[in-house]
C-alpha cells in the first residue's frame, strides 16, 4: 500500500511554516485503514504485547485498533483534567507549543509487555513522555508504531533501544 498517496498534506495548519500530515483522509479509506492496521499489529505480532498505549485523540484512532488485532488491551493517555481515577502527570514539547500528558496510575500493571501506537512521530516527545510514563508505572515498553514518520525530526533518535515501524516517511 502507498500509505503516502492517502495522506492529505496541509501546508500552514495550524501556524504558519507547519505541512500538517492528516490522517482522516487515510482513516475514511476502509481498504486502506484496515491495511494500515493490519501492518502495524503484524510487525510486533511475535510480541506477545500486554497493553497498547495510545495519546490521544488521534492516537485513539491508531492505537485501539491495534490492541484489538494482537489481543491486547488499550490505555489511553489523555490530555490533562480528562481522566477520572489517579493520574500521573508528565509535561512534554511538540513539534508546534508545549503540552502535558496523563494517565490512570492503575492502567499499566508492573512488569507488562507495553507497544506505543501513535499516529506520526514528530519530534519524539509524545512518544518520550508516553514511554517514561509507562516505565514509571512499571511497564516495559517493547516498540512504538506509527503511520508516519517525520524523519527530518529525528525523533526516532529519543529511542534507541526501542524498535519503531512507521508505514509512512517524510
Ligand atoms: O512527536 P511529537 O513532536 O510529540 O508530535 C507527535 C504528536 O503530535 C500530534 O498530537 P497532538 O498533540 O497534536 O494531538 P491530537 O492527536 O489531539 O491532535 C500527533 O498525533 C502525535 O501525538
Ligand atoms: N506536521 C504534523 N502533521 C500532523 N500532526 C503533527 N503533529 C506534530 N507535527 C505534525
Amino acid at each position: 500500500m502507498d500509505y503516502k498517496s492517502k495522506i492529505r498534506v496541509i501546508p500552514d495548519f495550524p501556524t504558519p511554516g507547519i505541512r500538517f500530515k492528516d490522517i482522516t483522509t487515510l482513516l475514511q479509506d476502509k481498504e486502506a485503514f484496515r491495511l494500515a492496521i493490519d501492518d502495524i499489529a503484524a510487525a510486533f505480532a511475535n510480541e506477545k504485547i500486554d497493553v497498547v498505549v495510545g495519546p490521544e485523540a488521534r492516537g485513539f484512532a491508531v492505537g485501539a485498533p491495534v490492541a484489538y488485532k494482537l489481543n491486547a488491551g488499550f490505555v489511553p493517555i489523555r490530555k490533562p483534567g480528562k481522566l477520572p481515577g489517579e493520574v500521573l502527570h508528565y509535561e512534554y514539547s511538540l513539534e508546534y507549543g508545549k503540552d502535558a500528558l496523563e494517565v490512570h496510575r492503575d492502567a499499566i500493571t508492573p512488569g507488562q509487555k507495553v507497544l506505543i501506537v501513535d499516529d506520526l512521530l514528530a519530534t519524539g516527545g509524545t512518544a518520550q513522555a508516553t514511554a517514561k510514563m509507562v516505565e514509571q508505572l512499571g511497564g516495559e515498553v517493547v516498540g512504538l508504531g506509527v503511520l508516519i514518520e517525520l524523519t527530518y525530526l529525528k525523533g526516532r533518535e529519543m529511542f534507541p533501544d526501542c524498535r519503531i515501524v512507521s508505514l509512512a516517511q517524510y
